[in-house]
Protein backbone atom coordinates (compact mmCIF):
# COMPACT_ATOMS: atom_id res chain seq x y z
CA UNK A 1 0.00 0.00 0.00
CA UNK A 2 2.70 2.45 1.09
CA UNK A 3 4.81 1.35 -1.82
CA UNK A 4 1.89 1.57 -4.25
CA UNK A 5 1.14 5.17 -3.36
CA UNK A 6 4.77 6.19 -3.60
CA UNK A 7 5.14 4.35 -6.89
CA UNK A 8 2.24 6.25 -8.40
CA UNK A 9 3.76 9.58 -7.38
CA UNK A 10 7.11 8.69 -8.97
CA UNK A 11 7.91 10.31 -12.29
CA UNK A 12 8.95 7.76 -14.90
CA UNK A 13 12.52 9.09 -15.03
CA UNK A 14 13.01 9.17 -11.23
CA UNK A 15 15.20 6.38 -9.95
CA UNK A 16 13.53 4.15 -7.39
CA UNK A 17 16.85 3.07 -6.02
CA UNK A 18 20.37 4.25 -6.70
CA UNK A 19 23.87 3.43 -5.56
CA UNK A 20 26.22 6.37 -5.61
CA UNK A 21 29.95 5.53 -5.67
CA UNK A 22 29.45 2.68 -3.22
CA UNK A 23 32.48 0.85 -1.87
CA UNK A 24 32.25 -2.00 0.61
CA UNK A 25 34.33 -4.78 2.13
CA UNK A 26 33.72 -7.32 4.90
CA UNK A 27 37.34 -7.11 5.97
CA UNK A 28 40.05 -4.56 5.29
CA UNK A 29 40.02 -5.69 1.69
CA UNK A 30 37.59 -3.85 -0.56
CA UNK A 31 35.09 -6.18 -2.19
CA UNK A 32 32.98 -3.69 -4.12
CA UNK A 33 34.60 -0.56 -5.39
CA UNK A 34 32.93 2.62 -6.58
CA UNK A 35 29.68 1.06 -7.76
CA UNK A 36 27.14 3.51 -9.18
CA UNK A 37 23.84 2.39 -10.65
CA UNK A 38 20.29 3.67 -10.94
CA UNK A 39 17.18 1.51 -11.19
CA UNK A 40 13.88 3.08 -12.18
CA UNK A 41 10.50 2.02 -10.88
CA UNK A 42 9.11 -0.89 -12.92
CA UNK A 43 12.44 -2.23 -14.15
CA UNK A 44 13.37 -5.91 -14.07
CA UNK A 45 17.12 -6.26 -13.72
CA UNK A 46 19.24 -9.41 -13.66
CA UNK A 47 22.52 -9.40 -11.80
CA UNK A 48 25.11 -11.76 -13.29
CA UNK A 49 28.63 -12.62 -12.23
CA UNK A 50 30.82 -15.51 -11.15
CA UNK A 51 30.77 -17.05 -7.66
CA UNK A 52 32.12 -14.63 -5.11
CA UNK A 53 31.83 -11.63 -7.41
CA UNK A 54 29.68 -9.80 -4.85
CA UNK A 55 26.10 -10.21 -6.12
CA UNK A 56 24.63 -11.16 -2.73
CA UNK A 57 26.62 -8.37 -1.12
CA UNK A 58 25.17 -5.88 -3.59
CA UNK A 59 21.64 -7.07 -2.80
CA UNK A 60 22.35 -6.79 0.94
CA UNK A 61 23.52 -3.21 0.43
CA UNK A 62 20.33 -2.45 -1.51
CA UNK A 63 18.18 -3.90 1.27
CA UNK A 64 19.99 -1.97 4.00
CA UNK A 65 21.16 -5.18 5.73
CA UNK A 66 24.69 -3.81 5.45
CA UNK A 67 25.88 -0.27 4.81
CA UNK A 68 28.48 1.09 2.40
CA UNK A 69 31.94 1.95 3.60
CA UNK A 70 31.86 4.84 1.17
CA UNK A 71 29.11 6.28 -0.98
CA UNK A 72 25.41 5.85 -0.38
CA UNK A 73 22.34 3.86 -1.30
CA UNK A 74 19.26 5.98 -1.96
CA UNK A 75 15.68 4.77 -2.02
CA UNK A 76 13.29 7.35 -3.45
CA UNK A 77 15.99 9.97 -2.95
CA UNK A 78 16.63 9.26 0.75
CA UNK A 79 19.43 7.11 2.15
CA UNK A 80 18.46 3.78 3.69
CA UNK A 81 19.81 5.03 7.02
CA UNK A 82 17.41 7.99 6.80
CA UNK A 83 14.50 5.63 6.11
CA UNK A 84 15.46 3.32 8.97
CA UNK A 85 14.99 -0.46 9.03
CA UNK A 86 11.24 -0.59 9.45
CA UNK A 87 10.39 1.97 6.78
CA UNK A 88 12.89 0.33 4.41
CA UNK A 89 11.28 -3.08 5.00
CA UNK A 90 7.90 -1.56 4.09
CA UNK A 91 9.33 -0.81 0.67
CA UNK A 92 12.06 -3.36 -0.01
CA UNK A 93 11.63 -7.12 0.32
CA UNK A 94 14.33 -9.76 0.00
CA UNK A 95 13.99 -13.37 -1.04
CA UNK A 96 17.20 -14.98 0.24
CA UNK A 97 19.02 -17.88 -1.41
CA UNK A 98 17.75 -20.35 1.15
CA UNK A 99 15.47 -20.08 4.13
CA UNK A 100 15.61 -22.54 7.01
CA UNK A 101 12.97 -22.40 9.71
CA UNK A 102 13.98 -23.93 13.03
CA UNK A 103 10.30 -24.12 14.09
CA UNK A 104 7.39 -25.89 12.45
CA UNK A 105 5.66 -22.84 10.98
CA UNK A 106 2.78 -23.36 8.61
CA UNK A 107 2.92 -21.72 5.22
CA UNK A 108 0.33 -19.15 6.28
CA UNK A 109 2.26 -18.29 9.45
CA UNK A 110 5.39 -17.83 7.37
CA UNK A 111 3.68 -15.49 4.96
CA UNK A 112 2.20 -13.56 7.89
CA UNK A 113 5.78 -12.87 9.02
CA UNK A 114 6.08 -10.76 5.88
CA UNK A 115 3.67 -8.27 7.45
CA UNK A 116 5.97 -7.67 10.44
CA UNK A 117 7.16 -4.23 9.24
CA UNK A 118 3.54 -3.05 9.21
CA UNK A 119 2.41 -4.38 12.58
CA UNK A 120 2.75 -1.70 15.27
CA UNK A 121 5.68 -2.35 17.61
CA UNK A 122 5.05 -3.65 21.14
CA UNK A 123 2.23 -6.19 21.06
CA UNK A 124 0.59 -4.76 17.95
CA UNK A 125 -1.92 -7.01 16.25
CA UNK A 126 -2.50 -7.59 12.59
CA UNK A 127 -5.49 -5.86 11.07
CA UNK A 128 -7.77 -6.74 8.17
CA UNK A 129 -5.42 -4.98 5.72
CA UNK A 130 -2.62 -7.30 6.86
CA UNK A 131 -4.81 -10.37 6.48
CA UNK A 132 -5.87 -9.26 3.00
CA UNK A 133 -2.22 -8.75 1.99
CA UNK A 134 -1.28 -12.22 3.29
CA UNK A 135 -4.12 -13.98 1.44
CA UNK A 136 -3.37 -12.06 -1.74
CA UNK A 137 0.35 -12.83 -1.55
CA UNK A 138 -0.38 -16.56 -1.13
CA UNK A 139 -2.78 -16.42 -4.05
CA UNK A 140 -0.32 -14.70 -6.39
CA UNK A 141 2.54 -17.01 -5.46
CA UNK A 142 0.29 -20.06 -5.85
CA UNK A 143 0.70 -21.37 -2.30
CA UNK A 144 -2.88 -20.97 -0.95
CA UNK A 145 -3.56 -24.67 -1.52
CA UNK A 146 -1.01 -25.65 1.09
CA UNK A 147 -1.53 -22.76 3.51
CA UNK A 148 -1.94 -25.06 6.51
CA UNK A 149 0.99 -27.35 5.71
CA UNK A 150 4.29 -27.11 7.53
CA UNK A 151 6.91 -25.08 5.62
CA UNK A 152 9.66 -27.59 6.42
CA UNK A 153 7.76 -30.42 4.71
CA UNK A 154 7.51 -28.69 1.35
CA UNK A 155 9.58 -29.38 -1.75
CA UNK A 156 12.30 -26.92 -2.77
CA UNK A 157 10.10 -25.35 -5.43
CA UNK A 158 7.15 -24.97 -3.09
CA UNK A 159 9.36 -23.41 -0.42
CA UNK A 160 10.71 -20.95 -2.92
CA UNK A 161 7.17 -19.85 -3.74
CA UNK A 162 6.41 -19.46 -0.04
CA UNK A 163 9.44 -17.22 0.48
CA UNK A 164 8.31 -15.16 -2.48
CA UNK A 165 4.80 -14.97 -0.95
CA UNK A 166 6.39 -13.78 2.31
CA UNK A 167 8.16 -11.03 0.43
CA UNK A 168 4.97 -10.13 -1.46
CA UNK A 169 3.06 -9.79 1.81
CA UNK A 170 5.41 -6.86 2.46
CA UNK A 171 3.82 -5.23 -0.63
CA UNK A 172 7.26 -4.01 -1.67
CA UNK A 173 8.09 -1.49 -4.34
CA UNK A 174 11.42 -3.27 -4.78
CA UNK A 175 11.82 -7.03 -4.68
CA UNK A 176 15.35 -8.40 -4.36
CA UNK A 177 15.77 -12.04 -5.31
CA UNK A 178 19.02 -13.83 -4.51
CA UNK A 179 19.44 -16.70 -6.95
CA UNK A 180 15.72 -17.49 -6.95
CA UNK A 181 16.17 -20.54 -9.16
CA UNK A 182 19.01 -22.22 -7.26
CA UNK A 183 18.17 -25.82 -6.32
CA UNK A 184 15.03 -25.84 -8.46
CA UNK A 185 14.32 -28.13 -11.36
CA UNK A 186 13.68 -26.57 -14.74
CA UNK A 187 9.88 -26.52 -14.26
CA UNK A 188 10.12 -24.62 -10.98
CA UNK A 189 12.87 -22.35 -12.34
CA UNK A 190 10.57 -21.26 -15.14
CA UNK A 191 7.57 -20.99 -12.82
CA UNK A 192 9.52 -18.80 -10.39
CA UNK A 193 10.83 -16.43 -13.04
CA UNK A 194 7.44 -16.31 -14.77
CA UNK A 195 5.97 -15.31 -11.41
CA UNK A 196 8.59 -12.57 -11.03
CA UNK A 197 7.76 -11.38 -14.55
CA UNK A 198 4.03 -11.28 -13.77
CA UNK A 199 4.65 -9.28 -10.60
CA UNK A 200 6.72 -6.88 -12.58
CA UNK A 201 4.32 -6.50 -15.50
CA UNK A 202 0.99 -6.63 -13.73
CA UNK A 203 1.81 -5.07 -10.38
CA UNK A 204 4.70 -2.81 -11.34
CA UNK A 205 7.03 -4.36 -8.76
CA UNK A 206 10.63 -3.44 -9.51
CA UNK A 207 12.76 -6.56 -9.47
CA UNK A 208 16.48 -7.10 -9.09
CA UNK A 209 17.60 -10.72 -9.12
CA UNK A 210 21.02 -12.32 -8.80
CA UNK A 211 21.19 -15.20 -11.25
CA UNK A 212 23.56 -17.89 -12.38
CA UNK A 213 21.65 -19.19 -15.36
CA UNK A 214 22.60 -16.94 -18.26
CA UNK A 215 19.93 -18.42 -20.54
CA UNK A 216 17.14 -17.72 -18.08
CA UNK A 217 18.58 -14.27 -17.44
CA UNK A 218 18.45 -13.53 -21.16
CA UNK A 219 14.91 -14.86 -21.40
CA UNK A 220 13.32 -12.96 -18.52
CA UNK A 221 15.38 -9.84 -17.81
CA UNK A 222 15.37 -6.89 -20.23
CA UNK A 223 18.33 -5.31 -18.42
CA UNK A 224 21.39 -7.16 -17.19
CA UNK A 225 24.22 -6.00 -14.99
CA UNK A 226 27.34 -8.08 -15.39
CA UNK A 227 29.16 -7.84 -12.16
CA UNK A 228 32.66 -8.59 -10.98
CA UNK A 229 33.22 -6.56 -7.84
CA UNK A 230 32.03 -3.64 -9.89
CA UNK A 231 29.77 -3.27 -12.86
CA UNK A 232 31.48 -4.52 -16.00
CA UNK A 233 28.48 -4.16 -18.30
CA UNK A 234 24.99 -2.73 -17.91
CA UNK A 235 22.71 -3.14 -20.93
CA UNK A 236 20.27 -5.44 -22.71
CA UNK A 237 20.93 -9.23 -22.87
CA UNK A 238 22.11 -9.01 -26.47
CA UNK A 239 24.69 -6.38 -25.54
CA UNK A 240 25.85 -7.92 -22.27
CA UNK A 241 25.91 -11.57 -23.29
CA UNK A 242 28.85 -11.27 -25.66
CA UNK A 243 30.97 -14.41 -25.82
CA UNK A 244 34.30 -12.58 -25.40
CA UNK A 245 33.08 -10.58 -22.44
CA UNK A 246 31.49 -13.60 -20.72
CA UNK A 247 34.55 -15.74 -21.37
CA UNK A 248 36.78 -13.14 -19.74
CA UNK A 249 34.55 -12.54 -16.74
CA UNK A 250 33.80 -16.24 -16.08
CA UNK A 251 37.25 -17.44 -17.10
CA UNK A 252 36.07 -20.18 -19.52
CA UNK A 253 35.31 -20.10 -23.22
CA UNK A 254 31.60 -19.42 -23.75
CA UNK A 255 29.60 -19.43 -26.97
CA UNK A 256 26.45 -17.42 -27.54
CA UNK A 257 23.97 -18.41 -30.21
CA UNK A 258 20.42 -17.70 -31.20
CA UNK A 259 18.09 -20.66 -30.94
CA UNK A 260 16.45 -21.52 -34.21
CA UNK A 261 12.88 -20.22 -34.33
CA UNK A 262 13.38 -18.30 -31.10
CA UNK A 263 14.23 -14.74 -30.31
CA UNK A 264 16.23 -15.77 -27.32
CA UNK A 265 19.94 -16.11 -26.84
CA UNK A 266 21.45 -19.42 -25.95
CA UNK A 267 24.65 -19.57 -23.98
CA UNK A 268 26.70 -22.72 -24.14
CA UNK A 269 30.18 -23.98 -23.52
CA UNK A 270 31.90 -24.67 -26.88
CA UNK A 271 31.20 -28.03 -28.49
CA UNK A 272 34.61 -29.29 -27.49
CA UNK A 273 35.75 -27.46 -24.43
CA UNK A 274 39.24 -28.91 -24.45
CA UNK A 275 39.74 -28.00 -28.08
CA UNK A 276 38.63 -24.44 -27.45
CA UNK A 277 40.98 -24.07 -24.51
CA UNK A 278 43.85 -25.43 -26.61
CA UNK A 279 43.01 -23.11 -29.44
CA UNK A 280 43.00 -20.22 -27.03
CA UNK A 281 46.33 -21.28 -25.56
CA UNK A 282 47.75 -21.80 -29.03
CA UNK A 283 46.86 -18.26 -29.97
CA UNK A 284 48.18 -16.34 -27.02
CA UNK A 285 48.08 -12.63 -27.86
CA UNK A 286 51.32 -11.14 -29.10
CA UNK A 287 50.65 -7.83 -27.36
CA UNK A 288 50.70 -7.04 -23.64
CA UNK A 289 49.47 -3.73 -22.22
CA UNK A 290 50.48 -2.33 -18.84
CA UNK A 291 48.23 0.56 -17.85
CA UNK A 292 46.18 1.94 -14.96
CA UNK A 293 44.17 4.97 -13.93
CA UNK A 294 42.70 5.52 -17.38
CA UNK A 295 46.12 5.84 -19.06
CA UNK A 296 45.39 2.82 -21.26
CA UNK A 297 41.93 3.77 -22.38
CA UNK A 298 42.64 5.16 -25.83
CA UNK A 299 45.33 2.62 -26.59
CA UNK A 300 43.14 -0.35 -25.63
CA UNK A 301 40.25 1.03 -27.68
CA UNK A 302 42.55 1.50 -30.67
CA UNK A 303 43.94 -2.04 -30.38
CA UNK A 304 40.42 -3.47 -30.14
CA UNK A 305 39.26 -1.36 -33.11
CA UNK A 306 42.22 -2.68 -35.11
CA UNK A 307 41.24 -6.22 -33.99
CA UNK A 308 44.59 -6.79 -32.37
CA UNK A 309 44.16 -9.17 -29.43
CA UNK A 310 46.06 -8.24 -26.28
CA UNK A 311 46.61 -9.15 -22.65
CA UNK A 312 46.17 -6.36 -20.10
CA UNK A 313 47.49 -6.24 -16.59
CA UNK A 314 48.05 -6.57 -13.89
CA UNK A 315 45.21 -4.14 -13.15
CA UNK A 316 43.38 -3.52 -9.91
CA UNK A 317 39.66 -4.18 -9.62
CA UNK A 318 37.99 -0.78 -9.54
CA UNK A 319 40.53 0.84 -11.83
CA UNK A 320 38.77 2.24 -14.90
CA UNK A 321 41.37 0.55 -17.11
CA UNK A 322 40.44 -2.79 -15.50
CA UNK A 323 36.75 -2.40 -16.32
CA UNK A 324 37.56 -1.42 -19.90
CA UNK A 325 40.11 -4.21 -20.31
CA UNK A 326 37.44 -6.76 -19.31
CA UNK A 327 35.51 -5.59 -22.32
CA UNK A 328 38.34 -5.24 -24.80
CA UNK A 329 41.30 -7.45 -23.92
CA UNK A 330 41.54 -11.15 -24.71
CA UNK A 331 42.87 -11.76 -21.23
CA UNK A 332 42.96 -9.56 -18.15
CA UNK A 333 45.28 -10.16 -15.23
CA UNK A 334 43.39 -8.95 -12.20
CA UNK A 335 44.57 -7.77 -8.80
CA UNK A 336 42.55 -6.88 -5.68
CA UNK A 337 41.38 -3.27 -5.33
CA UNK A 338 44.19 -0.96 -4.20
CA UNK A 339 46.44 -3.96 -3.50
CA UNK A 340 50.07 -4.14 -4.64
CA UNK A 341 50.76 -6.67 -7.39
CA UNK A 342 50.71 -10.08 -5.71
CA UNK A 343 52.83 -13.09 -6.60
CA UNK A 344 50.02 -14.95 -8.45
CA UNK A 345 49.28 -11.87 -10.58
CA UNK A 346 52.98 -11.31 -11.21
CA UNK A 347 53.39 -14.94 -12.29
CA UNK A 348 50.58 -14.51 -14.80
CA UNK A 349 52.22 -11.33 -16.12
CA UNK A 350 55.53 -13.20 -16.49
CA UNK A 351 53.78 -16.05 -18.32
CA UNK A 352 52.12 -13.62 -20.71
CA UNK A 353 55.36 -11.74 -21.34
CA UNK A 354 57.05 -14.98 -22.38
CA UNK A 355 54.71 -15.15 -25.39
CA UNK A 356 54.40 -11.56 -26.52
CA UNK A 357 56.26 -9.70 -29.22
CA UNK A 358 55.30 -6.21 -28.04
CA UNK A 359 54.88 -4.76 -24.59
CA UNK A 360 53.08 -1.42 -24.40
CA UNK A 361 53.56 0.63 -21.25
CA UNK A 362 51.00 3.39 -20.77
CA UNK A 363 51.83 6.55 -18.84
CA UNK A 364 50.28 5.50 -15.55
CA UNK A 365 51.43 6.58 -12.10
CA UNK A 366 54.24 4.44 -10.71
CA UNK A 367 54.01 3.52 -7.06
CA UNK A 368 55.48 0.87 -4.78
CA UNK A 369 52.55 -1.40 -5.71
CA UNK A 370 53.19 -1.59 -9.45
CA UNK A 371 56.94 -0.90 -9.60
CA UNK A 372 57.47 -4.62 -9.94
CA UNK A 373 55.76 -4.53 -13.35
CA UNK A 374 58.43 -2.16 -14.62
CA UNK A 375 61.10 -4.56 -13.39
CA UNK A 376 59.47 -7.24 -15.54
CA UNK A 377 59.27 -4.78 -18.44
CA UNK A 378 63.00 -4.10 -18.09
CA UNK A 379 63.74 -7.85 -18.20
CA UNK A 380 61.59 -8.11 -21.33
CA UNK A 381 63.44 -5.25 -23.01
CA UNK A 382 66.74 -6.91 -22.15
CA UNK A 383 65.54 -10.08 -23.91
CA UNK A 384 65.12 -8.01 -27.07
CA UNK A 385 61.33 -7.92 -27.06
CA UNK A 386 59.91 -4.69 -28.42
CA UNK A 387 58.86 -2.39 -25.56
CA UNK A 388 56.95 0.80 -26.40
CA UNK A 389 56.52 3.51 -23.80
CA UNK A 390 53.60 5.81 -24.43
CA UNK A 391 54.35 9.32 -23.38
CA UNK A 392 51.97 11.66 -21.72
CA UNK A 393 50.79 13.03 -18.47
CA UNK A 394 48.55 11.11 -16.13
CA UNK A 395 45.75 13.64 -16.10
CA UNK A 396 43.70 11.94 -18.78
CA UNK A 397 45.34 13.69 -21.73
CA UNK A 398 47.67 10.76 -22.20
CA UNK A 399 47.48 8.78 -25.40
CA UNK A 400 45.51 11.23 -27.48
CA UNK A 401 42.98 9.66 -29.86
CA UNK A 402 44.35 8.33 -33.17
CA UNK A 403 42.59 10.95 -35.26
CA UNK A 404 43.74 13.94 -33.31
CA UNK A 405 47.43 13.58 -33.20
CA UNK A 406 50.42 13.58 -30.97
CA UNK A 407 51.36 13.70 -27.37
CA UNK A 408 53.84 16.18 -26.14
CA UNK A 409 57.26 14.76 -25.67
CA UNK A 410 58.18 15.26 -22.05
CA UNK A 411 60.45 12.27 -21.47
CA UNK A 412 62.47 12.48 -18.26
CA UNK A 413 60.34 15.13 -16.63
CA UNK A 414 57.27 13.10 -17.58
CA UNK A 415 58.74 10.02 -15.91
CA UNK A 416 59.53 11.93 -12.73
CA UNK A 417 56.14 13.63 -12.62
CA UNK A 418 54.34 10.34 -12.29
CA UNK A 419 56.89 8.52 -10.19
CA UNK A 420 55.88 8.03 -6.55
CA UNK A 421 58.68 5.67 -5.64
CA UNK A 422 61.40 8.20 -4.86
CA UNK A 423 63.01 7.92 -8.26
CA UNK A 424 63.10 4.12 -8.70
CA UNK A 425 60.26 4.15 -11.22
CA UNK A 426 61.76 6.89 -13.38
CA UNK A 427 65.14 5.14 -13.25
CA UNK A 428 63.59 1.85 -14.43
CA UNK A 429 61.87 3.61 -17.33
CA UNK A 430 65.22 5.11 -18.32
CA UNK A 431 66.83 1.66 -18.10
CA UNK A 432 64.08 0.21 -20.30
CA UNK A 433 64.90 2.85 -22.90
CA UNK A 434 68.61 2.13 -22.73
CA UNK A 435 67.82 -1.58 -23.18
CA UNK A 436 66.04 -0.78 -26.46
CA UNK A 437 62.63 0.45 -25.28
CA UNK A 438 61.16 3.04 -27.58
CA UNK A 439 59.15 6.10 -26.60
CA UNK A 440 56.09 6.78 -28.76
CA UNK A 441 54.21 10.00 -28.79
CA UNK A 442 50.80 8.96 -30.07
CA UNK A 443 48.45 6.02 -30.28
CA UNK A 444 48.72 6.18 -34.08
CA UNK A 445 52.48 5.77 -33.89
CA UNK A 446 52.13 2.97 -31.33
CA UNK A 447 49.68 1.09 -33.55
CA UNK A 448 51.92 1.37 -36.60
CA UNK A 449 54.90 0.04 -34.67
CA UNK A 450 52.82 -2.78 -33.13
CA UNK A 451 51.60 -3.85 -36.56
CA UNK A 452 55.09 -3.78 -38.04
CA UNK A 453 56.49 -5.87 -35.18
CA UNK A 454 53.81 -8.55 -35.15
CA UNK A 455 53.71 -8.94 -38.91
CA UNK A 456 57.50 -9.04 -39.28
N1 LIG B 1 29.51 -12.05 5.98
C1 LIG B 1 30.65 -12.17 5.30
N2 LIG B 1 31.83 -12.01 5.93
C2 LIG B 1 33.01 -12.10 5.28
N3 LIG B 1 33.10 -12.34 3.93
C3 LIG B 1 31.97 -12.51 3.26
C4 LIG B 1 30.68 -12.43 3.90
N4 LIG B 1 29.72 -12.64 2.97
C5 LIG B 1 30.38 -12.83 1.79
N5 LIG B 1 31.71 -12.75 1.97
C6 LIG B 1 32.75 -12.89 0.93
O1 LIG B 1 32.55 -11.85 -0.02
C7 LIG B 1 32.75 -12.33 -1.36
C8 LIG B 1 31.50 -12.05 -2.19
O2 LIG B 1 30.45 -12.81 -1.67
P1 LIG B 1 28.98 -12.73 -2.27
O3 LIG B 1 28.17 -13.75 -1.54
O4 LIG B 1 28.51 -11.34 -2.27
O5 LIG B 1 29.25 -13.18 -3.78
P2 LIG B 1 28.23 -13.76 -4.85
O6 LIG B 1 28.58 -13.12 -6.16
O7 LIG B 1 26.82 -13.62 -4.39
O8 LIG B 1 28.66 -15.28 -4.88
P3 LIG B 1 27.81 -16.59 -5.23
O9 LIG B 1 27.47 -16.48 -6.68
O10 LIG B 1 28.78 -17.68 -4.96
O11 LIG B 1 26.61 -16.61 -4.34
C9 LIG B 1 33.08 -13.80 -1.23
O12 LIG B 1 34.47 -13.93 -1.30
C10 LIG B 1 32.57 -14.18 0.14
O13 LIG B 1 33.34 -15.23 0.70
Amino acid sequence: MVANMERRSLKAADPLVQMQSVSFGYSKQTLLYDVSVQIRSGEMVGLLGPNGSGKTTLLRLLSGAIHPRQGQVLLLGKTLRQWGRRATAQRVAVVPQEMHMPFAFTVEEMVQLGRTPFVPAFFGTRGSQDEKAVQEAMEIAGVSAFAKRSFNELSGGERQRVTIAMALAQEPALLLLDEPTAHLDIKYQIETLALAQRLNRERGVTIIAALHDLNLAARYFPRLLLFQRGIVADASPAEVLQPELLSRVYGIPIQVGILRGSQHLSILPPVDDAQAVNRKEGSHPLIHVMAGGGSGELLMRALADAQLPFVAGALNVGDSDHALALRLAQEVITEQPFAPISLPALTRVQQSLEHVRVLLICPTAIGPGNLILLQEAYAVAQRGVSVLLLQGTIDGTACTPPETGNLQRTSQSDFSARDYTGGQGAMLLEKIISAGGQEVSSVVEALELVKSVITA
